[in-house]
């Protein structure tokens, strides 16, 4: 594979910007990579384990002459480190972002970034509960969506130069528009994380009155529930927080399904709990038939790990 951007610059050294690192080097796909993280410990593993070319210790520094500069940061981070790198960048460049939300993301980062400089947010639909600079691998991206939410004037060749780095690093990549985006999002990824920190947490109190049978007996749906809820608190607390309006949605359609099939227990109307179930087997089904299952055996498990954290 070829070279298609000369200098990339990952600003934030966890499970996404590794991951790329890791993809982008395994396929040749930038000449140097630089790093930078706000945490000096993150720095210091960063570089033990030649995650980047280069590791700096600021983002000025790191983002200095890149061509493409990636924020792999906490989604409610994005607007201070665009600010921080803003008089850095180098006319031209291009500026992604990485985070689960986007229109939030947006608001908070368009405003800093100076004329010349070409923002076109993304978000990977891949991902794992583990994070920081030592959880990346290679293969996160292979076969997942990566949705591109350029805006109005974003520059079409800047656009496919970037679809062209996604799909050189494995992804299928597709456009959106930000709002729908995050309300897509909503349904499939934030409101289901959000169930299970719950139903964990429900668990967690149960397990108190039961001893240990909560966690000695858990089934494959329950140890699903367990590997989400271990997911990142302060990247998970700021999807919630910048995508509140969506996921209450969401949430509050949710509830309503929720005791729907809550007083049909209490009732004991066994028909509507059968047609409920035999609509959402047929969803299931249909997903299959499309070809959308991405879900092998170990998705979403870097290669070796397969225990709930
Ligand atoms: N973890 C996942 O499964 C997925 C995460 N995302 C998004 O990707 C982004 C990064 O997530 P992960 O890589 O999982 O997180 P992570 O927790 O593994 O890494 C985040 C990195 O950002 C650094 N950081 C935090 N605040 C910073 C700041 N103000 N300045 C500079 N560095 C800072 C941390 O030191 C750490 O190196 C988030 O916006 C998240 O929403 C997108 C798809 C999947
Ligand atoms: O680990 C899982 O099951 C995930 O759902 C990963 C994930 C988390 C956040 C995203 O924005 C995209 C993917």
């Amino acid at each position: 594979m070829s070279v298609i951007y000369d200098r990339v610059a990952l600003i934030g050294l966890g499970l996404i910007a590794g991951s790329m690192a890791h993809a982008m080097r395994e396929a040749g796909l930038a000449r140097e990579i630089t790093g930078f993280a706000r945490s000096e410990a993150t720095r210091q593993t960063a570089r033990e384990i030649g995650l980047c070319d280069r590791v700096c210790d600021s983002a000025a520094e790191a983002v200095e002459a890149a061509d493409l500069i990636v924020l792999a940061v906490p989604v409610g981070a994005m607007g201070e480190v665009a600010a921080e790198i803003a008089p850095h960048l180098k006319p031209g460049a291009t500026l992604t972002d990485v985070g689960s939300v986007k229109q939030a993301v947006i608001e908070a980062v368009a405003p800093h970034i100076p004329a010349g400089v070409h923002f076109i947010p993304g978000h990977p639909l891949a991902g794992t509960e583990h994070s920081g600079p030592r959880s990346g691998f290679a293969g996160l991206f292979r076969n997942r969506w990566w949705l591109l939410t350029p805006l109005p004037d974003s520059d079409a060749d800047a656009v496919a130069r970037l679809s062209d780095l996604v799909r050189a690093i494995g992804a299928k990549t597709d456009r959106m528009d930000p709002a729908h985006h995050d309300l897509v999002l909503a349904v499939t990824s934030h409101a289901p994380h959000l169930i299970a920190y719950t139903m964990v947490g429900v668990a967690d109190h149960l397990r108190r009155v039961t001893d240990e049978e909560v966690i000695q007996y858990s089934a494959a749906g329950f140890r699903d529930f367990t590997r989400i809820a271990a997911s990142d608190p302060t990247m998970w607390r700021d999807v919630f927080l910048h995508n509140r309006e969506a996921t209450l949605d969401i949430l509050g359609r949710f509830t309503e399904e929720l005791f729907m099939l809550q007083r049909a227990i209490r009732m004991g109307d066994g028909q509507q709990l059968f047609d409920y179930f035999t609509r959402t087997r047929a969803i299931r089904r249909g997903i299959i038939e499309a070809g959308q299952d991405t879900e092998a055996p170990d998705f979403g498990r870097a290669p070796g790990v397969t225990k709930p954290a």
